[in-house]
């Protein structure tokens, strides 16, 4: 809520909201670029006989990495070192926090516990890390223009996941995919940098960033329609599922029936929707960090393709990519990392 000239509270959308936590992160980027003229990386601070823990500390991210998210973790290494090692930091950190609702001691999880998560999370920022990780993301804050709120929203959507299993509309929906997944672009875009010939403002690479994790949370969501039911969740909007005549009961049930394709097909759209617009913002970052997002992107949205080729049953098939397709998209995603802002046709990030 906000107050207006009058007085009166405003209901800000989730998307007015969240655009908001674009602006900082977007300004403080700014500001740094202001006071430094550049975003080259910081030299190392760090305190004698320090420098081989940190470094073992991020190989150790690097390995958690290439554990969990292979096909990530090669993207990685095309990256500068300083880079590579950021992205593997703030991996580990989202990781672990998913693992603290989703891993298997989940079941043990209060909001307390989320709460004294996130004390560790503001004393690593401060420069006080309390694990080797933590030490690992606390060199990485220090070192590149990363702001701690979408850190914080990460933390704020494992308590929805505690609290709430139901989402009114796309609205509510569109909260929850922010702050688990948005935020992941907010929090990777300070490191994997903006090409210097870019001329997009910096609003428009942050939105599209955004826009990737909420498409990718999407498409998450509608690939585990069926294992999130057997969980009792239902992560879709309930006026939409009225609006199409079905309700929590024909998902327990898991009949692919017309009014699910239909239903499904309008869900599609959208997470496509969300795709294209983040499409619009990968050119502008570093060349070195093009064909991860790349990759990660053409990856994640063949999900939804599949999803149409199981006939709408995600239910009890999963959508997953073929490695024989993955193969194919990993030179496509490299051949569309050599467009720089430069080489391409003007797009509508251009400033004006
Ligand atoms: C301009 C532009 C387009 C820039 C790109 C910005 C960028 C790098 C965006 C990244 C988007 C992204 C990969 C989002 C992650 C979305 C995601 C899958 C979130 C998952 C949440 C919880 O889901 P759920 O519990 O339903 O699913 P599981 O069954 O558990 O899978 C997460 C699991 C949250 C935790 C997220 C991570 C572990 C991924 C963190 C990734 C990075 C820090 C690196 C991102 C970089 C690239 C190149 C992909
Ligand atoms: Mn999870």
């Amino acid at each position: 809520m906000v107050a207006s000239n009058a007085g009166e509270m405003a209901v800000l959308s989730s998307e007015e909201m969240v655009y908001n936590v674009v602006l900082r992160q977007a300004a403080l980027v700014k500001k740094e670029l202001k006071s430094r003229g550049d975003l080259d990386v910081k030299p190392d601070v760090v305190l004698p006989g320090t420098l081989n823990l940190l470094s073992e500390a991020y190989d150790r991210c690097g390995e958690v990495c290439a554990e969990y998210a292979k096909t990530f973790y090669l993207g990685t290494l095309l990256m500068t070192p300083e880079r590579r090692r950021a992205i593997w930091a703030i991996y580990v950190w989202c990781r672990r926090t998913d693992e603290l609702v989703d891993g298997p001691n989940a079941s043990h999880i209060t909001p307390t516990a989320l709460d004294r998560w996130e004390a560790r999370l503001e004393d690593l920022f401060q420069g006080r890390p309390f694990d080797m990780m933590d030490a690992a993301l606390a060199d990485t804050v220090g070192k590149f223009p990363v702001d701690i709120q979408p850190f914080k929203d990460m933390i704020e959507g494992m308590r929805m996941d505690l609290r709430k299993s139901r989402y009114q509309n796309f609205d509510e929906l569109y909260l929850y995919c922010y702050y688990v997944a948005g935020t992941v672009g907010l929090m990777s875009v300070p490191v994997m940098g903006i090409a210097p010939e870019s001329q997009a403002s910096m609003e428009s690479v942050y939105n599209a960033a955004l826009a990737l994790g909420i498409a990718n949370q999407l498409t998450n969501i509608l690939r585990d329609v069926g294992e999130d039911a057997r969980r009792g969740r239902v992560y879709l909007p309930q006026d939409e599922l009225v609006l199409a005549g079905l309700s929590d009961d024909d998902i327990f049930a898991g009949k692919v029936t017309d009014k699910w394709r239909s239903f499904m097909k309008n869900q599609i759209k959208r997470a496509r929707m969300f795709f294209d617009e983040a499409e619009k913002g990968v050119t502008e970052l570093s060349a070195a960090s093009r064909w991860p997002v790349w990759a990660s992107l053409l990856l994640y949205r063949q999900i939804l393709d599949e999803i149409e080729a199981n006939d709408y049953n995600n239910f009890t098939k999963r959508a997953y990519v073929r490695k024989t397709k993955k193969i194919v998209a990993l030179p496509v995603a490299y051949a569309k990392s050599l467009i720089s802002p430069t080489s391409r046709e003007p797009s509508l990030l251009e400033k004006t």
